[in-house]
């Protein structure tokens, strides 16, 4: 029997004795069942517990092409594994060593792979684990994350498991795929980036050790190299500079090196450790090396050691998260929807659909609650409409600040030369002019006075060069009351001088309503579609379970929500139509505007008489006013003053109106969508030609049946785990209270 003979210095001191003296706490309950409890977790590797995102301790091998990886693992198991030049390990090889509580005479091998278990002998090993690997990677060279587990119990082994996984190797050789560097790290950097993970690196003697790839990518995940143990392989080939090389540790290795002499050629296992404990003892070199670096047995003690620490350290954490990961998975079965199979049972579901989605919508639309979305602002409705309201309202404003300049369809509405003694052109003039720097925003003495006189040429010139700046501003400024006193001559008639001719205050008032007449139209398309989004959302939200009433719910949403932007429209149409067929108000705020506003009046006509040092007329509301050139128009002035006020008055309270009624308007739209409309049109869509109606709803979506599935799958794999760690913990309960049951 090779392993009892080669002298793995089992027998010498036995690994379990040695992981119970390390004194861990929580391993020391357990040292005397490593094995079983070892079985628990490779069985939990086993039934694939990893998926669920539950890592489990591991020791993982790796090294560069060649480095001696598999050849460290027959030492250790005292078996002969594939060796070879190129590529040799192909798939992850889990190589599973259970000596201390195996009680069969006869060691035991076998296989296990892509479903199936295949007993081999000793010898057969090698063969077997390169038929399991051809039929998962392919004949050829390829490599697969697919693993073969094989199965050692043999007396006299440690219980110990380990990964072998291919040899890293930037140049495919031996007809290797190209991306064969990256297929492979990819594998690796999978095992080994888990904190649970030791890696055991293999390393060559004969190599330069930070040049080794697998150094690279051991240190990339576990930098200050805490879990990290070096074996150094090939001792006998390149004995120089060892002990430096093991003592110097440029490399970082945390958990220190053993050197080895693995078998070489055609040797025996007793062979090769009689060799190897001979080199070590009497070589020149390799005998300087500490003995608690060196040789197979030592390196079994440690890995037993380590082992036994990483399963102590982490087996608390694997039950609480195995037990956590089950609750989460029945909590979440429970919340799938139930397969209905009668009329009964799908009206119960379609009403508590509808329900739960119109009791959504009440909150989220109509009481302004919005606990459900608390991280999600879009869904705060009111506060989002208030935001759109407040915009529209300064649209309203910003739009109606002055007369939509150059927007007159009636050319007679252009101030008209032959009246005002000006060029056809004045008004872009005049609102360059209101915004000019201050060598052009006024006219100079000379520029005034021929102004005065109907001159203009000169000046105009200069209000053309900067009137391109000004296009922005220009719509919200015109020469003060030039358009109230060319809307009074365009509305002249025989009648007395100081009776306010009503059609040029309604001609006015029709001007600005022009301006903003697009606006609320604009503002009701907006809450609708942001209306719209939040009705499918929570509608299709509540019908997740059931695509085939979503699809009904998203139409249906679809259809309402037209309906109500087009109810809107109309009303908004009706509103400004309003606004434009007549001028009254009994609010007294018309009133007292005014009154305030015409005290101004006074103070205008002392500047126009050549009272008043000023040029300028202050009035709250209005810009600072440039007057002068009224000067000339005198005689339309008061009246055209007074219509202003009166305009500017009572747009203050159609303003109002415009905002004040399309909100509420929109209250009670959004109430009736949610109270009235909503259900009688999804049970319209839903029951009707294109819904299918209720049977629809017997059929279960692929999606909820996939998930019923997995979850179940999840379930029992993790019960079936929770299980495997109970029965390993009441075992060992049970001895810590009674003594060893045998
Ligand atoms: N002289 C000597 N040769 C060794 C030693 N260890 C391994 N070898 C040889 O090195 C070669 C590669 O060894 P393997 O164990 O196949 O190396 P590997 O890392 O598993 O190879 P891949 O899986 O292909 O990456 C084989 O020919 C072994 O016999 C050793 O300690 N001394």
């Amino acid at each position: 029997m090779p392993a009892r003979t080669m002298g793995l210095s089992l027998s010498n001191e036995d690994p379990i004795e040695a992981a119970a003296a390390m004194e861990i706490p929580f391993f020391s309950l357990y040292n005397e069942r490593i094995g079983e409890i070892l079985d628990a977790v490779d069985r939990l590797r086993d039934l694939k517990v990893t998926k669920e995102g539950i890592q489990l301790p591991t020791i993982v091998v790796v090294g560069d092409q060649s480095s001696g990886k598999s050849s460290v693992l027959e030492s250790l198991a005292g078996i002969s594994l594939p060796r070879g030049q190129g590529i040799c390990t192909r798939v992850p090889l889990i190589m599973r060593l259970q000596g201390s509580h195996y009680r069969g005479s006869e060691p035991e091998f076998y296989l296990e792979y892509q479903g199936k278990t295949v007993p081999t002998s000793e010898q057969g090993i090698p063969k077997a684990i390169n038929t399991g690997t051809d039929e998962i990677a392919g004949k050829q060279k390829g490599v697969s994350d697919n693993p073969i587990t094989l199965v050692v119990k043999k007396r006299g082994v440690p219980d110990l498991t380990l990964v072998d996984l291919p040899g890293i190797t930037r140049v495919p050789v031996h007809g290797q795929p190209e991306d064969i560097y990256e297929q492979i790290s990819k594998i690796i950097m999978e095992y080994i980036t888990p904190k649970e993970t030791i890696i055991l690196n293999v390393l060559s003697a004969t190599v330069d050790f930070p040049t080794c790839e697998s150094i690279r990518m051991s240190r990339a995940v576990d930098k200050s190299g805490e879990r990290t143990l070096a074996v150094v392989t090939k001792a006998d080939k390149a004995p120089e500079g060892l002990l430096e090389k093991v003592t110097a540790d440029d490399v970082n290795i945390g958990l220190g090196y053993v050197c080895v002499r693995n078998r070489i050629g055609t040797e025996s296992y007793e062979e090769a450790r009689a060799a190897e404990a001979s080199l070590f003892e009497a070589h020149p070199l390799l005998s300087m090396i500490d003995k608690s670096m060196v040789g197979i047995p030592v390196l079994a003690q440690k890995l037993v050691k380590i082992q036994a620490s990483i399963i102590g350290k982490c087996l608390p954490e694997i039950i609480k998260k195995i037990d956590e990961k089950h609750t989460q998975n029945v909590s979440e079965l429970n919340t799938l929807p139930r397969k209905l199979n009668n009329i009964a049972e799908a009206m119960e579901v379609f009403v508590k659909v509808i329900g739960s989605a119109k009791e959504s919508l009440a909150r989220l639309l109509l009481r302004g609650e919005y606990d459900e979305f608390l991280d999600d602002k879009t869904m705060h409705c009111p506060a989002r409409i208030v935001e759109l309201l407040d915009e529209y309202s300064q649209q309203l404003h910003y739009r109606s600040s002055s007369l939509p300049r150059g927007e007159y369809d009636d050319k007679t509405m252009h101030c008209p030369p032959q009246i005002l003694e000006l060029p056809d052109d004045l008004p872009q003039h005049c609102s360059a002019y209101a915004i000019l720097p201050d060598e052009y925003s006024q006219p100079s003495p000379s520029q005034s006075s021929s102004l005065q006189r109907g001159e203009y040429d000169e000046y105009s010139q200069q209000l053309r060069y900067k009137s391109s700046l000004a296009e922005e501003e220009s719509s919200k400024n015109t020469l003060f009351l030039m358009e109230e006193i060319a809307v009074l001559e365009e509305s002249s008639r025989l009648a007395l001088p100081n009776f306010l001719p009503r059609p040029a205050f309604r001609t006015i008032l029709k001007q600005k309503l022009k301006g903003v007449a697009q606006t609320p139209f604009e503002f009701t398309r907006k809450v609708w579609n942001y209306i719209e989004g939040v009705v499918i959302r929570i509608l299709v939200g509540h019908s997740e379970s059931y695509p085939q009433l979503q699809t009904s719910c998203r139409r249906a949403a679809y259809n309402l929500i037209t309906k109500m932007r087009e109810r809107s429209y109309s009303y908004v149409q009706e509103m400004v139509e309003m606004e434009t067929i007549a001028d009254y108000t009994s609010n007294p705020e018309y009133m007292n505007t005014w009154h305030d506003l015409m005290k101004y009046q006074e103070p205008l006509l002392q500047i126009l008489n050549g009272n008043s040092f000023n040029t300028q007329l202050e009035i709250p509301g209005f810009d600072r006013m440039e007057v002068l050139h009224l000067k000339v128009l005198s005689k339309k002035v008061e009246q055209a003053f007074d219509m202003k006020m009166r305009v500017t008055a009572y747009w203050k309270i159609v303003m109002l109106r415009l905002v004040d009624n399309l909100a509420l308007h929109l209250l009670i739209s959004m109430k009736n969508l949610v109270n009235e409309e909503m259900e009688a049109e999804i049970v319209k869509e839903f029951m009707g030609g294109n819904g299918g109606g209720l049977e629809r709803l017997f059929e279960e979506s692929t999606a909820v049946a996939n998930k019923r599935e997995k979850l179940n799958g999840s379930i029992n794999l993790l019960k079936e785990s929770k299980d495997v760690l109970a029965q390993v913990m009441d075992r060992i309960a049970l001895e810590s209270v009674h003594g060893h049951v045998e």
